[in-house]
């Protein structure tokens, strides 16, 4: 089936207030993108940037919620809450948050469903270290976090994934064109094994991890590959509108 491909930007933890204008700018630069476009900036940006947004081509999203509605959680952010401050998406078990904050699959699977009960895309991040690919486990250890942090009853519509090899993230290295097509290939097995080909066919599955200008076009090229999850250029608009019209089809 025909998947409409996503540029997704995830800022991670840059931009003030002041960068609102490089969203501003990339909207004006692909006012009818082929593709969907949506920027993750921090959380103090969201609804900032959805009200600035508002009406156009590029949608606003999280970088991580908790998994309750409310409660007492200091300086943690319900998914609820991303909702309502105008986000549509969210990004949950980034390889930063499992490294940083010790983020299991079980977490990132309760987040998940946090994200699916507010109404949001759950963006579900997955990928292997360095060392997992050199031990020849990379397929292995990409198994084991989509089985667990993957909630039962996802829909094409609320489910994206994430594929972002640990070492590849900000170095400007990126994995073989091959390689690549292996572990899309392989997770969208996965997914069909446990959901059926329904789901799986339909389910965006997104490369990260140093997509540039200059590799974009290639890499959305790859069987299976719906799409990116871009970080460092998609700070500004000048890098980030080139990669969403390679993703534009
Ligand atoms: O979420 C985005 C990824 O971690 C990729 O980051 P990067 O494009 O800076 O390598």
């Amino acid at each position: 089936m025909a998947r409409r491909k996503l540029a997704a930007g995830n800022w991670k933890m840059n931009g003030t207030r002041a960068a609102l204008a490089e969203a501003e700018a990339l909207a004006a630069a692909c006012p009818a993108p082929g593709c969907d476009v949506l920027l993750c900036p921090p959380a103090t940006l969201i609804a900032a940037m959805a009200e600035r947004l508002r009406g156009g081509p590029v949608r606003v999203g999280g970088q991580d919620c908790h998994p309750a509605p409310s409660g007492a959680h200091t300086g943690d952010i319900a998914a609820e809450m991303l909702a309502d401050a105008g986000a549509v998406a969210v990004i949950v078990g980034h390889s930063e948050r499992r490294a940083d904050h010790g983020e299991t699959d079980a977490l990132v699977r309760a987040k998940a469903e946090a994200a699916w009960r507010a109404g949001l895309t759950a963006i579900i991040c997955v990928g292997e270290t360095e060392a997992q690919r050199d031990a020849g486990k990379a397929l292995e250890v990409v198994g084991a976090q989509l089985d667990g942090s993957v909630p039962d009853g996802p829909t094409p519509e609320r489910l994206v994934i994430a594929y972002e090899p640990v070492w590849a993230i900000g170095s400007g290295r990126t994995p073989t064109l091959e390689d690549i097509a292996q572990v899309h290939e392989f997770m969208r097995a996965r997914l069909a094994a446990r959901f059926g080909d329904a789901l799986a066919d339909g389910v965006r599955l997104l490369y990260g991890g140093s997509v540039k200008p200059g590799n974009a076009a290639q890499i959305f090229g790859v069987p299976n590959v719906d799409g990116g999850l871009v970080g460092g250029a998609s700070l500004k608009a000048a890098d980030f509108a080139p990669i969403v019209e390679a993703a534009s089809t």
